[in-house]
């Protein structure tokens, strides 16, 4: 109802209470003993993009898999809309980091949509009634031209796309990507980092993306949550790559660039 009318770009530490916001409070996973994370407490701000960084294990994907109630987890969700007001539980989209199906089937990008937009049995549909509707949806990530292509036949960023042309339909409030660490070449990447800025801008969309390439993140991140079993901080792009602990972390030079998360350097020394 808001959407659109306020575009805030509030600082993590700005009150959650006067702004369009979710917040996650006391968030951990458990399973059996093992910690996966705990004590994990953000603030997430409509038309902003949060990057979720951390090392390989740090409990990123599984964060976003809590926030979804797809896996039990402790701690809650609220999500407030402009007014202040409580508005229980925000509308979610989501991109997994990849899709286990068959690339040598015949499916294609309009039969994946048709199972998922409709309620009825795929060979009850009309084709002719949901293609407008497909359309429309895939031309906002710039792949409508993909409506005919077998699944199998995409590129990683062509099926990143169409993957998020689903999770936007409905319009969710908050919207958690989790990137696929490789295949995805670098025009791909900045297209969906442009398609993600017009989302923020134009529907004042809450954005969580989980990204390796920390060179991006520092470009187009907002705000940035370094997590690794707890959030070891957060903040603007420049407090996070300016801290020791992301440096530790990352293995990054004193006074370098932010890197990929994946870097083979950065990894060894993260273990060393
Ligand atoms: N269902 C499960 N049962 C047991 N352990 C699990 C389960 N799900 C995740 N884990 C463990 O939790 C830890 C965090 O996994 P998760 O995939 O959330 O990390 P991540 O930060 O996304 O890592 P990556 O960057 O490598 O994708 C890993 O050690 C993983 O093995």
């Amino acid at each position: 109802m808001f959407k659109n009318i306020i575009h805030h770009h509030a600082s993590s530490s700005e009150d959650c209470a006067k702004l369009c916001c979710t917040r996650i409070e006391d968030f951990a996973v458990r399973i059996g003993r093992q910690v996966i994370f705990e004590d994990v407490n953000i603030h997430i701000h409509c038309g902003q993009l949060t990057a979720l960084i951390g090392p390989n294990g740090a409990g990123k994907s599984t964060l976003l898999k809590a926030i979804l109630g797809e896996v039990p987890h402790q701690g809650k969700l609220h999500y407030v809309d402009a007014k202040g007001k409580h508005t229980g539980h925000p509308v979610i989209g989501y991109v997994p980091q990849y899709l286990r199906f068959d690339v040598s089937a015949p499916t294609s990008v309009m039969d994946i949509f048709m199972a998922c937009l409709s309620k009825r049995p795929v060979w009850l549909c009309s084709d002719k009634k949901l293609r407008p509707q497909v359309e429309k949806s895939l031309a906002r990530v710039h792949a409508a031209h993909l409506i005919d292509r077998r699944l199998g036949a995409l590129s990683g960023g062509e099926l990143q796309r169409v993957l998020l042309a689903l999770a936007l339909d409905p319009l969710p409030d908050l919207l958690l990507l989790d990137e696929p660490v490789s295949g995805v070449d670098q025009n791909g990447l900045e297209l969906f980092y442009e398609i993600l800025a017009d989302l923020r801008e134009k529907e004042d969309m809450a954005i969580i993306l989980i990204s390796h390439d920390l060179n991006m993140v520092a470009r187009h991140a907002d705000q940035v949550v370094l997590l690794d079993k707890r959030v070891v901080t957060n903040g603007t792009p420049k407090e996070v790559f300016g801290d020791a602990r992301t440096r530790r972390i990352f293995g990054m030079l004193a006074g370098g660039e932010a890197g990929s998360a994946n870097d083979s350097k950065a990894e060894s020394e993260v273990r060393g």
